[in-house]
């Protein structure tokens, strides 16, 4: 047996005798002392300069003190291509193993930078395909901090053979173990295909970007000039391209993120997320449990339909300690998604905001709600839907980019979900957006609304304008005062149809409730919904509009 390159501790300057135990123990230590810093402190320092934490050390920060167990820290390449021989560094790359968050168990990798570009070879693959396995087989999280420039180039197809293990594993592991990504530095090619396929992808502003192919390769290909952090940064990701789930301020914000994310997951899909205490418990009547916050609620509408609101002002007085875990939060803002708890149980909510687009439907909201309604579903957490909406979008722009196949991506999401659903309809409920945000007849559980809902086709300037289009014609040809005609047709309009009680008549709200009673009610729906039972009809999967 060899003893390993470029010892770093000190008992590793004397070559210990390995005829015997003592010597065999301390070749161990000097073994395990390598594979802490395979490439020399040099590059650590290098690594600290950068204001970043080595792999191990994000692996430190991010698991309960001293509970981190190592898999195959002494793991090692066995390539000879390219002069590979003669560069064996302990761990090849990439930090995997186990331990706890906050007393829960997670499997986690962590990727190594300082090694090979922190690029993926065969043993490194191996590493992370055996720690992707352990997470599924004991029904707990992986969480995966990503770093690294891909395929090595030196290890050639087999490097691409095992990014094609770990991909199928995301996709078998999908919907059955939380999967968490962090982006923590530069990933390139297979580096961002396998967090594409987890559930969260949490990036560090400025430090960390994910791109396919990188500037150099741009610029030689199609001749454009952009910047690593223009092209694959934290931002660009949020707001363009919808890869990033949170922008996080630096690499503890990242982590704090992910250990929040995990606080409201359950462990695997036949498991029931955590639950607390509630703040502010509710038994008994309603009307007996009311908070200050509850009854502010009962004015936060304004008189005219016209004014926005703020959508997180309800939310915030919805959920348990006014938490709220918000999910994209950049992206898309015409619609808020994301975790809290009410009654101490985990919800999602999925609510509409009438200051971005007065709350309209596009193509980016209803494809970042159609995900979050299915990340929630598939582990077992409740949704909220919170409406406001005066419809979709209207416009070339959305219609040539398919807002028809892309929205419809929400309205398949709602349909397929099973798990508990209530809908409080605040304000305006429109058209085909009425129907797409949870309402009953796409199988929400509970349907509540306050008296200040609108549930209509349309608004009423759009209605009267086609419904009496003949008749405001003939008032313009007859000399009549036609706006004072519209205002009029409007006013009747409204009064018969705009209001909630049309659909309360017809059970598609189960009630109408005074705004400050919707905390309540929403206890009630999901102690109601804690034992809801589903069976559905045999298929290998449906075919959502992708
Ligand atoms: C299904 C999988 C398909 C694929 O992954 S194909 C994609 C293959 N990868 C790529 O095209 C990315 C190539 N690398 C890059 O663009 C850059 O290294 C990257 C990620 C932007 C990071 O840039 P920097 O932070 O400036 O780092 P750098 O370029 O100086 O590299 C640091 C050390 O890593 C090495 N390296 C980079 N990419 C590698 C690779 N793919 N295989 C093997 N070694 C690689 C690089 O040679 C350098 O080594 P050294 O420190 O000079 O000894």
């Amino acid at each position: 047996m060899t003893t390993v390159q470029e010892p770093s501790a000190p008992e590793a300057a004397s070559t210990p005798d390995i005829h015997t135990t003592a010597g065999k123990l301390a070749d161990l230590r000097n073994r395990q002392a390598q594979a802490k810093v395979p490439v020399g402190e040099a590059a650590v320092e290098k690594v600290h300069a950068k204001g970043k934490l080595t792999a191990r050390e994000r692996i430190q920060a991010l698991l309960d003190e001293g509970s981190f167990v190592e898999l195959d820290a002494l793991a090692r390449h066995r390539s000879t291509n390219f002069g590979l021989a003669d560069n064996r560094p302990l761990g090849d790359g990439v930090v995997t193993g186990y331990g706890t968050i906050d007393g829960r168990d997670v499997c986690v990798f962590s990727q190594d930078a300082t090694v090979f570009g922190g690029s993926l070879g065969e043993v490194y693959g191996e590493k992370i395909v055996k720690v992707m396995d352990l997470a599924l087989k004991t029904g707990r999280p992986l969480i995966g901090i990503n770093e690294g420039a891909g395929a090595r180039i030196q290890e050639g197809v087999v490097s691409l053979g095992l990014y094609g293990e770990i991909f199928h594993r995301n996709v078998q592991a999908s919907g059955v173990i939380p999967q968490i990504s962090l982006i923590m530095g530069p990933a390139a090619g297979g580096h961002v295909y396998s967090p594409a396929l987890t559930d969260f992808v949490v990036m560090v502003d400025q430090t960390s970007q994910m791109f396919v192919t990188g500037p150099d390769v741009i610029k030689t290909v199609t001749g454009e000039d952009v910047t690593m952090e223009d092209l694959g940064g934290a931002h660009t990701h949020m707001v363009k391209s919808g890869v990033a789930h949170y922008v996080a301020d630096g690499e503890q914000d990242a982590l704090d993120y992910v250990k929040d994310l995990l606080s409201y997951l359950p462990s695997n899909n036949q498991a029931a997320a955590p639950r607390l205490a509630p703040s502010d418990p509710i038994e008994g009547a309603i009307e007996d449990s009311l908070t200050a916050e509850d009854i502010e609620l009962d004015t936060l509408i304004p008189d005219s339909p016209n004014q926005p609101y703020d959508m997180h002002e309800v939310i915030r007085r919805l959920l348990d300690d006014d938490e709220f875990l918000e999910v994209q939060a950049e992206r898309a803002k015409n619609i808020i998604v994301g975790f809290g708890r009410v009654d101490g149980r985990s919800v999602g909510i999925v609510a509409n905001q009438p200051t971005q687009f007065a709350g309209c439907l596009d193509i980016d909201a209803s494809e970042k709600a159609a995900r979050f309604v299915r990340t929630c579903d598939a582990f077992n957490v409740p949704i909220i839907t919170l409406v406001d909406v005066p419809g979709f979008l209207p416009g070339t722009e959305q219609e040539y980019n398919g807002i028809i196949r892309r929205g419809a991506k929400l309205l398949y999401a709602y349909g397929e979900a099973t798990v508990g659903k209530i809908t409080v309809i605040t304000r305006k409920a429109y058209g085909g957006a009425y129907d797409v945000m949870g309402s009953k007849h796409m199988g929400a559980d509970v349907n509540l609304a306050w008296p200040t809902a609108q549930i209509a086709v349309m608004g009423a300037s759009g209605a009267v304008g086609f419904v009496y289009r003949k008749r405001l014609l003939e008032a313009a040809k007859n000399g009549q005062d036609v706006d004072a005609l519209r205002l009029e047709l409007q006013n009747e309009y409204e009064d018969t149809l705009v209001n909630p009680y049309v659909a309360a008549e017809r059970g598609y709200v189960d009630a109408v409730i005074p705004p400050s009673h919707t905390r309540g009610q929403i206890v009630s729906a999901l102690r109601l919904l804690e034992r809801k039972m589903v069976s559905l009809p045999p298929k290998k999967h449906g075919n959502i509009p992708l």
